[in-house]
């Protein structure tokens, strides 16, 4: 009899052989469940026939520490297999420009670092294909030959630093290479430049200098201006301009910005006004430039925009010099309407010797040295070490700049396999439950994973988490999301996924909603991703190995009888779980099973006189 068997609202697990996990617990969906921001979130690709996912030795290993960390078995049962990385080549790691040491270590920990600075592209080229991984500055221009080069070997670059300019998004993402960045250790070092650059500039620092090294003494003819009561905008409000922003306003300067994505309240906090673009150019004594360079920032700053300044104004760029027509500013200089620059940055680096920029009296100059402190250097080495031996483990970093990353990828698997036929899929919509503002959930990375899941059975392409979106728009699958304010914990950012699959059949009437469409949701108890709810049924089941779903009459003796069956074929039970829409009605039983069941112990079980049908589910 369904002793335990509980109400759709009221669920209870029957048994379990499985102990409870504590919520240091590794698995993948606790983590993205827990972790949508801000840190490196810990996540295992569990794909398979890739070349981007982490080699087979480091997925085993990861399950297996995972395993031991969770299961109440010996921890001898695994210890053979652990032995196994003993065996496995370890990846290679090229460096191509100078990493602090500490990021080095990290990496030398891990895998075989080679660093080789100042390659040629051709050299690049040449030793890419031995490559699992590459890690960049800004130097490094890692373009489409690279990954046609790398010929599927290369799992993931890792730009030491914030600007992935010089990276080939597009190309990385069709050839499934994540890119991933160190976005946070350098932003005060940036911005403490950006200042320097702003002072000297006003106070005409290296031009005084460099004249009294030439043996002059010339007071009168480096007058400089002062920052306290003039306006600085700032253009680009994100994390080295706010930090600019915060340090001008103590220097007494009127600051306000141009930001077409920053929030009202963000710049409020920091006492700053957001204007429109012309605003900013009309309105500023100073103008420092924090944008990152992309189609729509390139050559920002041109001959019509310079005209829509102030006369006399003084620029500052540390951000990168591809938001300027360079030729257009050596003209606003000569005309007057800008009366200086200082530039950190350059359309090419290094820039011509006689560039009539860089030679220009009232320009100051540095070779790109925003980000050039120790304690920065140091950061940003550490930082991109942790992600990239984090993707190479196969786990994903929330500084992954080409995938919506995370897991919620057995949601999605489970879903398509209660399609019949498994294809046909066209829409598909995600609900996503959460205590917080639905503005400040970012969901790619859910987003992705499930479509990782839905499309990865019914594909023969290679999927991975950078291109799971991509190729579901390729095939006309129609995602939509949605977020739902709920009563939950605001300690863990999302209380429940749901899966909706609409316009299709389902193999498993159940799973079928009262609206028509296959309908699954999930979410974390006790630190492990259990199924919570399909169709119109409250489940409690563990999404770890196989399930098997089945709908019967609920009446006594059901579940001993299916565990009866299982057991007479060695199939190992590790949980089950009973919902049931109302007493003596239509119940549902979720039965975890560590073996794939054979086809005449499913057979035994279809002919149980009670069970109305069953589906069985690999995760
Ligand atoms: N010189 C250096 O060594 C150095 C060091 C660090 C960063 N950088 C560069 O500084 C820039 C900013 O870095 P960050 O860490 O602050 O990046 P960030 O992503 O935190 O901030 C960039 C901001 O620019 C905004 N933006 C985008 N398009 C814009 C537009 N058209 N107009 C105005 N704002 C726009 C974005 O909304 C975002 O808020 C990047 O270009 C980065 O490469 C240079
Ligand atoms: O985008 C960045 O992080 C800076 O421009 C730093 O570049 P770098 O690593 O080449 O110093």
């Amino acid at each position: 009899m369904a002793a335990s068997s509980s109400s759709s609202s009221s669920i209870k697990p029957i048994f379990t052989t499985r102990s409870k996990s504590s919520n240091s617990s590794k698995s993948s969906l606790l983590s993205f469940l827990h972790n949508t921001n801000p840190k490196p979130i810990s996540l295992k690709f569990s794909s398979h026939n890739s070349n981007y996912t982490t080699p087979p030795s480091f997925t085993i290993r990861n399950s297996l520490q995972t395993a031991l960390e969770t299961s109440e078995l010996p921890v001898s049962k695994f210890q053979d297999d652990l032995n196994l990385q003993a065996v496995t080549p370890k990846p290679t790691i090229l460096v191509s420009e100078k990493l602090g040491e500490a990021g080095l270590a990290i990496l030398r920990s891990f895998g075989n670092v080679e660093c080789l600075y100042d390659l040629s592209p051709e050299a690049l080229c040449e030793k890419i294909s031995q490559c699992d991984a590459l890690i960049v500055r800004s130097g490094t221009k890692v373009t489409r030959s690279v990954f046609e080069a790398a010929n599927g070997k290369l799992k993931v670059v890792g730009r030491a630093g914030v600007g992935i300019d010089n990276v080939d998004l597009q190309a990385a993402t069709e050839f499934g290479c994540l890119v991933v960045n160190a976005p946070i250790a350098n932003t005060v070092a940036a911005a403490e430049h950006g200042i320097a650059l702003l002072a000297s500039m006003a106070r005409n620092v290296s031009q005084a200098d460099a004249s009294i090294k030439a043996g002059k003494w010339l007071r009168s003819k480096y007058v400089g201006v002062s920052l306290v009561g003039k306006t600085l905008a700032v253009m680009g409000f994100g994390k080295v301009g706010s930090e600019v922003a915060r340090r001008a306003k103590g220097l007494g300067m009127n600051v306000i910005a141009h930001d077409p994505y920053a929030p009202a309240d963000k710049a409020r906090a920091v006492g700053v006004e957001l204007v429109s673009f012309d605003q900013a150019l009309a309105t500023a004594d100073f103008i420092s430039l924090h944008m990152p360079l992309n189609p729509t920032t390139s050559k920002i700053f041109n001959d019509e925009t310079f005209a829509k300044m102030k006369k006399g104004v003084r620029i500052v760029n540390v951000a990168r010099g591809g938001v300027i027509d360079e030729e257009a500013l050596v003209r606003a200089l000569d005309s007057g309407v800008v009366a200086q620059a200082a530039l950190d940055v350059f359309t090419e680096e290094p820039p011509a010797k006689d560039s009539k920029l860089v030679q220009h009296e009232n320009v100051t100059v540095t070779p790109h040295l925003g980000a050039s402190t120790k304690e920065a250097q140091e950061g940003v080495a550490i930082e991109i070490a942790e992600a990239v031996v984090g993707a190479l483990r196969g786990e994903l970093s929330a500084t992954a700049i080409n995938a919506p990353m995370v897991p919620s990828e057995k949601l999605g698997r489970l879903a398509v396999q209660l399609v019949s036929g498994g294809s046909g899929i066209k829409s598909v919509k995600l609900i996503y439950r959460s205590a917080r503002d639905p503005d400040d959930l970012d969901t790619r990375i859910l987003r992705a994973m499930i479509t990782k899941g839905i499309i990865e059975p019914i594909s023969a392409s290679f999927i991975n988490l950078v291109n799971a979106d991509f190729t579901a728009k390729q095939k006309g699958l129609r995602i939509s999301e949605e977020r739902v304010v709920a009563d939950s914990s605001p300690e863990f950012p999302i209380d429940s996924i749901q899966v909706q699959l609409s316009n299709v059949d389902s193999k498993f009437a159940a799973a079928v909603s009262e609206n028509g469409e296959i309908s699954i949701e999930g979410k974390v108890k006790f630190g492990i991703p259990h199924l919570t709810r399909v169709g119109s049924f409250g489940v409690d089941a563990s999404l770890e190995g196989n399930l098997i779903l089945c709908r019967q009459v609920d009446q006594p003796g059901m579940i001993g009888k299916v565990g009866n069956i299982l057991g007479e074929h060695n199939v190992n039970v590790n949980f089950m779980s009973v919902g049931r829409t109302f007493r003596r009605n239509h119940g549902i039983m979720a039965i975890g099973v560590d073996e794939e069941p054979n086809q005449d112990s499913l057979k035994e079980i279809g002919k149980v006189p009670a069970i109305e049908e069953f589906v069985f589910l690999k995760l």
